[in-house]
């Protein structure tokens, strides 16, 4: 049988991996789950932790929390894309699904840090969308972290003293978007999503689709 001609609604695009870092507080989880509600073409990447459960997350939907041991024996049996110590905790990309996921036209939202992201860039540059979120000040940043009511003061005075460093790393990102607004800063990284996802070298489809054109079948 011929292969099916390609129109422009079954073209075929390679997934992406977006990425938004931002120093704790300034609101990346909040435009993260913005996102996954609104699109249902992208999916989170859900991390491995050995930081304790907060109030209120869900073991497997927003972490993987596990022992020390346990993240030792996954850092031996090479099953992460990336890992990194953050605030005192290890966090690591379980790379299960994602590479195969990206061939298949699946699109990847990660929450990580700016080691994670320098560690993707390495491995697929071409794959990888970073975005940075600042906060508007670092009063505001603090009054987020207090008012988000999950850490103790000891905790939130030791991500505060870390913001400026993580702030530092703000060039190493592709956009960088200011969340005053919720709203506003969520439709921001939205439109870069939907921006990214034209990219030409993403619609691997296309060159079946224009030799169709060109052809004028
Ligand atoms: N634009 C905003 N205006 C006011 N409050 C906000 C805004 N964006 C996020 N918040 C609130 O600030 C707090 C911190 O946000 P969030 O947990 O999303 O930050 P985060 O960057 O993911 O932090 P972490 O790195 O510690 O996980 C939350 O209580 C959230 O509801
Ligand atoms: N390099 C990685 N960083 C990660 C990963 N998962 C989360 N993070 C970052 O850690 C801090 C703290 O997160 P919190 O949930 O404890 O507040 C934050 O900057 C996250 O983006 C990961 O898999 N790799």
């Amino acid at each position: 049988m011929p292969a099916p001609v390609p129109t422009h609604d079954t073209l075929h695009r390679r997934g992406l991996m977006f990425i938004l870092s931002s120093p704790s507080g300034a609101g990346k989880t909040t435009i993260a789950r913005r996102l996954l509600e609104a699109d249902s073409d992208i999916c989170l990447s859900v991390s491995a932790t050995t930081r304790p459960i907060r109030p209120g997350e869900v073991d497997g939907t927003d972490y993987h929390f596990v022992s020390d041991a346990e993240f030792d024996r996954m850092v031996e049996g090479d099953e992460f894309y990336e890992w990194a110590r953050v605030f005192g905790h290890r966090y690591g990309t379980p790379k299960a699904h994602i590479r195969a996921g990206l061939k298949e036209g699946q699109d990847f939202l990660f929450d990580i840090d700016w080691q994670g992201t320098q560690q993707l860039s390495q491995k697929d540059k071409a794959d990888v969308v970073p975005v940075f979120i600042l906060p508007p000040s670092l009063e505001e940043l603090h009054r987020r972290l207090v008012a988000r009511a999950q850490d103790s003061e000891e905790v939130i005075d030791g991500r505060m003293a870390r913001a400026q460093a993580e702030i530092s790393h703000w060039d190493g990102y592709d956009y960088v978007v200011v969340n005053d607004d919720v709203e506003e800063c969520f439709i921001k990284v939205r439109e870069i999503l939907h921006a990214e996802r034209m990219k030409r070298k993403r619609q691997t489809g296309l060159i079946d689709f224009v030799r169709e054109l060109m052809r004028g079948a």
